[in-house]
């Protein structure tokens, strides 16, 4: 697969478009090089405010695609794994990134008592993962999957499903 060009916002162009991204399809990503270059090819042209989901198992990639896409906005420093924290939030020049893991949040009340909704509102992106609970309160949000592939160990693939 060609490297994903940076220049190009994948969820927005239209369908004839080379970089274009729409719900249904799949990109298979070598490495975590090529799976950062993805995350960031998603960043230029998403409105402020964008909610944007990730489902995947653990190792799946998240992260990685999560950190081209904020160092993409122009964060400049490492993007870590939001397991223990629950929200990491980024400054970048074009407002502040989220990074959320919603995993360990025990119910709807509990995320709104995290004044999620404000959060969300207020950030230039918010990336959360494992929001299933979410998705109806987000209905425009774009929903990711990432998947390990069986015995190809340097492999993952990327689909939108919403
Ligand atoms: N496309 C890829 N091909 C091969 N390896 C990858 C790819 N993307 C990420 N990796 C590697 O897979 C490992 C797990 O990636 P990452 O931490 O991003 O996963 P995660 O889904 O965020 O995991 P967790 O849920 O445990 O935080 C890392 O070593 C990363 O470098």
């Amino acid at each position: 697969m060609p490297a994903f060009p940076p220049d190009t916002d994948p969820l927005k162009t239209g369908p004839s478009e080379p970089g274009s991204f729409e719900t249904g399809q799949s990109r298979l990503l070598r490495g975590p090089g090529e799976q950062r270059r993805f995350g960031a090819a998603l960043a230029p042209a998403l409105p402020h405010a964008t909610v944007l989901f990730l489902e995947g198992e653990l190792g799946a990639g998240k992260t990685t695609l999560t950190s081209g896409l904020i160092e993409a906005l122009g964060f400049d420093g490492p993007v870590t794994s939001p397991t223990y924290a629950l929200i990491h939030a980024y400054p970048t020049p074009v407002g502040r990134a989220l990074h959320v893991d919603a995993y360990r949040v025990r119910g709807v009340q509990e995320l709104y008592e995290l004044d999620l909704e404000d959060l969300i509102a207020g950030s230039r992106l918010s990336v959360v993962e494992w929001g299933e609970r979410l998705y109806a309160d987000y209905p425009d949000a774009p929903i990711l999957r990432l998947e390990h592939l069986e015995g190809e160990e340097d492999l993952r693939r990327v689909t939108r499903i919403r």
